[in-house]
């Protein structure tokens, strides 16, 4: 019976059936992937067959092909990823102006990061309740940058549900990753929008896992309409994506674009002659603050470090 990976706890797997039933499932056989050492080998999102057996559990048998999947380090230091969640349609990024301050490198590296997942990326500017003059002509300016790049931006007050229903509006059907910097009311977000059951069935009883840390495993719950959303707690940004330093300006879409007018064809637009990338960004055809944060991470791959925070 094919079925969704909705909860990974471990070594136990909730799957949802094509009859709607949830089955606490096992891995059975290898399912190791090419390229890639993974701690978890199969992931929230993935599609799977199961072959249940006469307890109501069930061993997954098969996996589905992907069509995208995020992953991160297991650890600093180590060689293997934890892969997050599978098959995303989108992401929405939850960002405050203040309360916390959301700083625009952490945005512009969560949107590259994305981009080289392929997987679309939506904002949400969240506590437009509690924004002065400056902060809410700060977050419109912001708005119509990304906007304008590509990004569509939603202005949501999760405490007093303004804006979350054009939210709600466009998670159906799709499967949606959501993530935002500890205090930008994710949470708060998700219990403005999901359906008052689903927050019950999400409930599921832990009994296989006494004593383990499930925190940071992701899990899906359903949207109104068909559709999903996948919460990866503790979880900020995606973690790292090996990216090659020319490979960084393919993703800030805008750079990317001037580039191609750049004098030298592997130009990483930081000081050689003829940038059409610097030239843009001093005619404020390009926002300094993308530019920034490029070269923000440009300089983490220089130095070969590895950022803990995203
Ligand atoms: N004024 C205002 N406060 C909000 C809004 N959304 C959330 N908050 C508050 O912000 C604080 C953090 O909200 P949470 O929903 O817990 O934030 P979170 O992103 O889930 O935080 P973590 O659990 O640390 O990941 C809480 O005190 C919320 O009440 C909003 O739209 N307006
Ligand atoms: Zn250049």
């Amino acid at each position: 019976m094919k079925g969704l990976v909705i909860k990974n706890t471990g070594s136990w797997y909730l799957v949802k059936t094509e009859d709607g039933r949830t089955i606490e499932c096992k891995i059975k056989g290898n399912f190791r992937l090419k390229g890639i050492r993974s701690t978890n080998p199969i992931a929230v999102g993935d599609y799977v067959q199961i072959i249940i057996n006469n307890e109501g559990t069930a061993f997954i048998s098969e996996i589905e092909d992907r069509k995208n999947y995020i992953i991160r380090r297991a650890s600093n230091l180590s060689k293997q990823s934890h892969i997050l969640a599978a098959n995303l349609d989108q992401c929405m990024l939850i960002v405050t102006i203040n309360y916390p301050e959301t700083s625009t490198i952490f945005i512009d590296r969560f949107l590259a990061t994305a981009e080289a997942y392929r997987v679309p990326v939506k904002l949400i500017f969240n506590k437009i309740d509690r924004y002065n003059e400056d902060d809410t002509r700060y977050m419109d300016a912001l708005i119509n940058l990304y906007t304008y790049i590509g990004y569509p931006c939603f202005k949501v007050s999760a405490l007093n549900n303004i804006g979350t229903d054009e939210v709600k509006k466009d998670l159906k059907g799709k499967v949606t990753l959501l993530s935002g910097n500890s205090g930008v009311g994710k949470s708060t977000l998700i219990n403005a929008i999901l359906p008052e059951q689903t927050l019950k069935t999400g409930e599921i009883s832990d009994y296989h896992n006494k004593g383990m840390h499930t925190t940071t495993f992701s899990e899906m719950f359903p949207v109104d309409g068909g559709g999903y959303i996948i919460d990866t707690p503790g979880i900020k940004g995606f973690g790292t994506f090996d990216m090659e330093e020319e490979e960084v300006g393919h993703y800030f879409k805008e750079i990317f674009e001037y580039s191609a007018q750049c004098k030298y064809g592997n130009c990483t637009h930081r000081h050689e002659p003829g940038c059409a990338v610097r030239d843009a960004v001093e005619k404020h055809l390009i926002s300094e603050s993308r530019y920034i944060s490029y070269l923000n991470m440009l300089e983490d791959k220089e130095e070969g470090k590895y950022r803990a925070a995203y």
